[in-house]
């Protein structure tokens, strides 16, 4: 199996506000192609800096990035823009829509900015396997949070990237439209073969992905295939104890 993403001992640090931040500690990790990986941690473990560098929306300071197969971390900044384009995909807790553009614009977008043909067959097809076929003209202000969560995932997809990061995006959801929009990533994976790596707090959110991996201190810290809710919580729980002890024991 080929990896969609690869990471090499990525460090992250932060040192634009006085003390150094390390959110990132020498993390490795492949996500194989075709796959849903959820990543979890407590607060401040480094998720989100994971999902930046891993994406090339910010760089690593050390190691190295791989994106089916070409290393991002090598690429400058201008060509760095027009790789992810073509490459990467991405859901946001919040949906970044455009309001006012419609759902078929705010779909269509990613192709237009990489400068490639706005193919409305393949938005409506993508959109009426999505449920939002009838929904292309209306503007984002007249769909509910899920519904515009699921024209953020069309967005991601349209461009048929190698892999989709999503941070939190069920995270601003009532209960029922984010089992439909997770339930959607995983038909993304296991029905269109796509690659998913989402960052979520949410246990039962994290069992809808094939596996786990868990992060403490911007570390690795264990990974959990086939996850269930009640696996992941437990796992989670152990995390924090093993985060506090750290905390608290003298150096
Ligand atoms: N731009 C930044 N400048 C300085 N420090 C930062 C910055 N972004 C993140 N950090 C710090 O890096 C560490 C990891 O942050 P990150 O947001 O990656 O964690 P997280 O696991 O996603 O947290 P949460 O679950 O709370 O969103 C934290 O200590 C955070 O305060």
């Amino acid at each position: 199996m080929t990896d969609a993403v690869r990471l090499e001992t990525l460090y992250k640090t932060y040192a634009d506000t006085g003390t150094a931040v390390t959110a990132l500690d020498g993390v490795t990790a492949t996500f194989a192609a075709g796959t849903f990986t959820a990543v979890m941690g407590p607060s401040g473990s480094g998720k989100s800096t994971l999902l930046q560098c891993a994406a090339g929306l910010d760089r690593p300071s050390a190691g190295r990035v791989f994106i089916d197969g070409a290393e991002l971390t090598a690429i400058k900044d201008t060509a760095m823009t027009r790789f992810r384009r073509g490459r990467v995909g991405f859901v946001f807790q919040d949906y970044n829509l455009l309001p006012a553009l419609t759902v078929e614009q705010n779909v269509l977008l990613p192709l237009r900015l990489a400068g490639r043909r706005a193919d409305r067959g393949r938005c409506a097809e993508v959109l009426t396997r999505l449920g939002l076929g009838d929904r292309r003209h209306d503007l984002p202000e007249r769909l509910s949070g899920g519904e515009r969560q699921r024209v953020a995932v069309a967005r991601a997809l349209v461009a048929e990237p190698a892999v989709v990061f999503a941070d939190e995006p069920t995270g601003a959801l009532d209960l029922r439209s984010a089992r439909e929009v997770l339930t959607l990533l995983r038909a993304v994976v296991h029905e269109h073969g796509r690659t998913v790596v989402m960052v979520t707090h949410d246990p039962v959110a994290a069992a809808y992905a094939d596996s786990v991996l868990f992060l403490a201190d911007g570390r690795l810290a264990g990974a959990l295939s086939a996850p269930t809710a009640e696996a992941v919580a437990e796992r989670l729980t152990h995390l924090g104890d093993l985060v506090a002890d750290r905390a608290g024991s003298p150096t």
